[in-house]
């Protein structure tokens, strides 16, 4: 069920076409992670959601519910959206408590307990309710904002890099966290974000944009197997794009013969492997009867996954593979390469 709908919405800065007719259908209790590069228009779109900025043209509906035609018609106080920011935007001279309940009405009978109980949410120790944001941590004053933003009740929740200012373990930590926090309240949630790997694990929906266009929404599988082109599978991850011919299912290519996931296109294509889609085995110099076989140039150890650069023996080509840590070939050793899965078939020839 569409639980809020993006309809063809544009917005032009002077010269810059910050979104161009954007259409985009979110689901009621879903994750909808936004991502594009540096300047694609991702903020524009959380803030006219938001009701901070007018749409030049196209409709926000939320709930069935129209906020914005064209003009805002609802302002963004009324429109029960929450938000969270980077740096969470706590009021400094209030306590956590304070903060927390900033928004509720002040005589509420149930307002200590519905503090308690987002505190609790949130996963932080009611000792920590008298304390001022200052006396804590980047990862608590972010789960401080969250319970704020959750104490309005609101209809949907907009995340705005909330975690980029924090360190890697942290950043990991908090997006499941915040993740379980939304799906127990069952609130809806769309988060902006620059980092592809932080979009992939936290959203049900991804929807990347590229110089104000949506270029591509789905699951996160959907996206990172089946990108629309050579430049969102890049955006989204490793890639190894190669030349191919197609032929029933089959694409012939410095690999051998390997399956693809366009089974009735012919004839000349770009196709693309993840890579950890290629798995490597050692031979010896007389396994040449393999049906790709390469040598191994370069290791990169990074513990779990490490990439490896393997020059092919059949043509030019470096394939930079991803391989676990564990029973790695020696540099310099003869190795096979195999492939797992299909390939993807980009829908048009880039180069
Ligand atoms: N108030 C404004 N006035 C003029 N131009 C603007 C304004 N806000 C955004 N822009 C321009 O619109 C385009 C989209 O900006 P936006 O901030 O939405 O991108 P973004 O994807 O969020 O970028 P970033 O990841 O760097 O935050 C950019 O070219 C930006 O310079």
């Amino acid at each position: 069920m569409t639980f809020l709908a993006i309809k063809n919405i544009s917005k032009r800065y002077g010269p810059v076409q910050a979104l161009d007719n954007i259409d985009l259908t979110i689901a009621a209790g879903s994750r909808t992670a936004i991502v594009g590069p540096s300047g694609s228009g991702k903020t524009t779109l959380l803030r006219i959601i938001a009701g901070f900025e007018t749409p030049d043209a196209g409709q926000v509906v939320l709930q069935g519910e129209t906020l914005a035609d064209g003009e805002a018609i609802v302002p963004a106080h009324r429109r029960g959206i929450g938000i969270v920011s980077q740096d969470g935007a706590l009021f400094p001279h209030l306590s956590v408590s304070e903060n927390i309940g900033f928004g509720m009405e002040r005589g509420a009978r149930d307002r200590d307990k519905r503090i308690n109980a987002l505190i609790d949410m949130v996963e932080l120790d009611r000792g920590m309710l008298d304390r001022r944001p200052h006396q804590l941590s980047g990862g608590q004053q972010q789960r401080v904002a969250l319970a704020r933003a959750l104490g309005r009740k609101p209809r949907l929740m907009l995340l705005d890099e909330p975690f980029s200012a924090l360190d890697t373990g942290l950043r990991e930590n908090m997006r499941k966290a915040v993740a379980r926090v939304l799906q127990i309240a069952g609130i809806t949630a769309v988060l902006v974000t620059h980092d592809q790997a932080e979009a992939l694990s936290f959203a049900n929906q991804v929807a990347v944009l590229r110089e104000g266009r949506l270029i591509q929404a789905g699951t996160p599988q959907a996206l990172y197997l089946n990108p629309r082109d050579r430049e969102t599978a890049l955006f989204l991850g490793d890639a190894i794009i190669l030349a191919a011919d197609l032929d029933q299912g089959l694409a012939k290519c410095v690999l051998g013969q390997i399956l693809v996931d366009a089974g009735n296109r012919q004839g000349r294509a770009d196709i693309m492997l993840r890579p950890e889609q290629l798995r490597l085995r050692a031979i010896d110099e007389a396994g040449a009867g393999a049906a790709c076989i390469g040598k191994v140039t370069e290791i990169e150890f990074g513990g779990a996954v490490c990439a490896v650069t393997v020059v092919l023996s059949n043509g030019s080509e470096t394939l930079n593979i991803k391989s676990s840590g564990v029973g790695l070939p020696e540099v310099g050793s003869m190795v096979s390469v195999s492939v797992i899965g299909k390939a993807h078939v980009f829908d048009r020839l880039d180069s």
